[in-house]
């Protein structure tokens, strides 16, 4: 066993908005390793995104403290922080007024490289999202299709080489194939990488899929935490609800998709 310090450690940690009515996030601990793929699953409202914005400061916790690779976050360099953590939001949160190169260099350009720096990254970065550097690099925004975009959206994150990722709902507004081809693509970037990944789905089946270990919010509290098969013999009652549906989605397929169909 390593003594390295976890990548995130939440201890405890609590925020609440509306003078105290709130309670966005009550009470959670939780540890993601470096090298981990953590999902976070759960329904609307119950502490998701608030949670991922308290790792990279754009909230402040009221209680507890989180700590990048032992370091509280709370004394450490908002921007420090910034450099070492990529995040990647919904479709649509890219600048519409940039280029796909000016989008994906933008916090190259803010910590001052050299713009031929700047452009071999970006470069690097279009191969490494899967989209042609000759067609890809001179489009707008608008130009692109929602799958294209968060490409784009992937490769923004890791221009400044984060160590961690964090994504709200990334692949959320996507058709079902898109997701899943973005979904693999991403966790085979994970893995080249060695990046520490949070993300944030709606989606039971996807955090299943992709995650190494899936955290459950319900209300602001963490209620379970595990791996797939973990989390199939937890007790919690809404736990076992949320693995209902990819379970009767399987059972289904199943039997639709024979394994020995058309042989
Ligand atoms: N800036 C804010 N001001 C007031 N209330 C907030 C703020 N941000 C979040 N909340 C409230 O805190 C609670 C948790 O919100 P949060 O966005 O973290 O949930 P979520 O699980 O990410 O939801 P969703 O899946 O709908 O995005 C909700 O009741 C929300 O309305």
């Amino acid at each position: 066993m390593s003594d390295a310090p976890p990548m995130i450690a939440y201890a405890r940690v609590a925020k609440t908005f509306g003078g105290g009515r709130i309670k966005a996030v009550d009470g959670v601990s939780l540890s993601v390793a470096r090298g981990e793929f953590l999902a976070i699953v759960g329904g609307s409202g119950s502490g998701k995104t608030t949670l991922l914005r308290l790792a990279n400061r754009l909230i402040d916790a009221d209680a507890g403290s989180i700590a990048i690779e032992g370091a509280d976050v709370r004394s450490t360099d908002p921007i420090v922080l910034r450099r070492r953590i990529g995040t990647v939001f919904q479709a649509g949160a890219l600048f519409p007024h940039l280029t796909v190169a000016g989008n994906i260099g933008i916090t190259p350009k803010l910590l001052g490289w050299p713009a031929a720096k700047i452009a071999a990254r970006v470069d690097e970065l279009l191969d490494l999202v899967r989209l042609d550097r000759a067609q890809h690099r001179g489009r707008f925004p608008h130009e692109l299709s929602g799958g294209q975009r968060q490409r784009v959206g992937v490769a923004r994150a890791l221009a400044a080489k984060p160590s961690i990722v964090l994504m709200d709902e990334p692949f959320g507004a996507l058709d079902p194939l898109t997701r899943d081809a973005l979904g693999d693509d991403f966790r085979a970037l994970h893995d080249r990488l060695g990046l520490t990944t949070m993300l944030i789905t709606h989606d039971i089946t996807e955090a299943l899929l992709l995650a190494d270990r899936i955290a459950v919010m319900r209300a602001g509290q963490l209620i379970a935490q595990g791996a797939a098969a973990e989390l199939a013999h937890s007790t919690d009652p809404y736990v076992a609800e949320l693995l209902q549906t990819p379970r009767r989605q399987a059972k289904r397929l199943g039997e639709l998709l024979p394994r020995d169909a058309g042989t």
